[in-house]
């Protein structure tokens, strides 16, 4: 696990944005794995700005969405497939054939998982996983309980994050109870995981997973035995590490032909 630790939200989305713009130099045809919440948009304001500006090119690339609330009709402003396309797939020329989310409207919800698995499956799986982190420590929208191994599945949502989510919706009624989730199994395969977390309410959520146990009651702690999980933090998140000294210094003496 890397730990970055930078001033603000540009710096996090131009980094993120670095790391993408490279893999899709390297791979045209790269796989994207999206999330969203508020944590991730610096970084796809960054790869809008890019792709208008310096054409970075998206034609060739997949994306796979990370989770979707159950029962939002389809076309629901704050259904995440239409969050994702708003936020970002429209605004670069990825192929709208190529973005796939988990279909929360299915009438076989557990076949529609499957069906999901296997779509990232066949695509070679998730080269660039994009996650931003609940209060509760979830990554998409794995609830503290979830199995470390988990795949795409239906979960419940815990009160905690109905209210937080509820910004979003007329009122808190209107947040579903129910979710289909990239198991933290499924997200674990990604190649790489970069997972943005921003502001003094996540500093303790920032704690718990990267200097806590790894433990299902704080579902991103198992990026702690991810291989490549890098963490962009700013300042106000970063306030509760114990080791935050150590990771500015690692980080202030990388050699400088090495990314993320
Ligand atoms: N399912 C999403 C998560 O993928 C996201 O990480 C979380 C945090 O959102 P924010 O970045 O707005 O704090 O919100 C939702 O619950």
């Amino acid at each position: 696990m890397e730990v970055v630790i930078l001033p603000g939200s540009k710096q996090i989305g131009a980094l993120a944005a670095d790391a993408i713009e490279a893999l899709l130099r390297r791979k045209p045809n790269a796989v994207l794995g999206l999330a969203t919440g508020s944590s991730p948009l610096p970084v796809y304001d960054e790869l809008a700005r890019r792709h208008q500006e310096k054409g970075l090119d998206f034609s060739q690339a997949h994306a796979f969405a990370l989770d979707e609330y159950v029962g939002l009709e389809p076309g629901h402003p704050e259904s995440y497939r239409e969050v994702i396309r708003r936020e970002f797939t429209d605004r670069v020329n990825i192929d709208p054939a190529n973005v796939h989310s988990p279909d929360g409207t299915a009438a076989d919800l557990p076949a529609a998982c499957e069906a999901y698995e296997d779509s990232i499956r066949a695509l070679g799986g998730v080269d660039l996983q994009i996650l931003g982190v609940g209060t509760d420590g979830h990554i998409g929208f794995n609830e503290p309980g979830s199995s470390l191994a988990s795949r795409t599945r239906i979960k419940t949502l815990i009160e905690q994050t109905r209210k937080d989510n509820a910004r979003f919706f007329k009122s808190i009624d209107d947040v579903p109870h129910h979710v289909v989730t990239q198991g933290l199994g499924t997200i674990m395969d990604a190649r790489h995981v970069v997972l943005i977390a921003t502001g003094a309410q996540k500093a303790q959520t920032v704690r718990d997973f990267v200097e806590g146990p790894v433990a299902a009651i704080c579902a991103a702690s198992v990026l702690q035995m991810h291989q490549h999980a890098t963490i962009l933090i700013d300042e106000a998140a970063a306030s509760s590490l114990k080791l935050a000294d150590y990771y500015r210094h690692t980080y202030d003496n990388k050699p400088k032909w090495q990314s993320i």
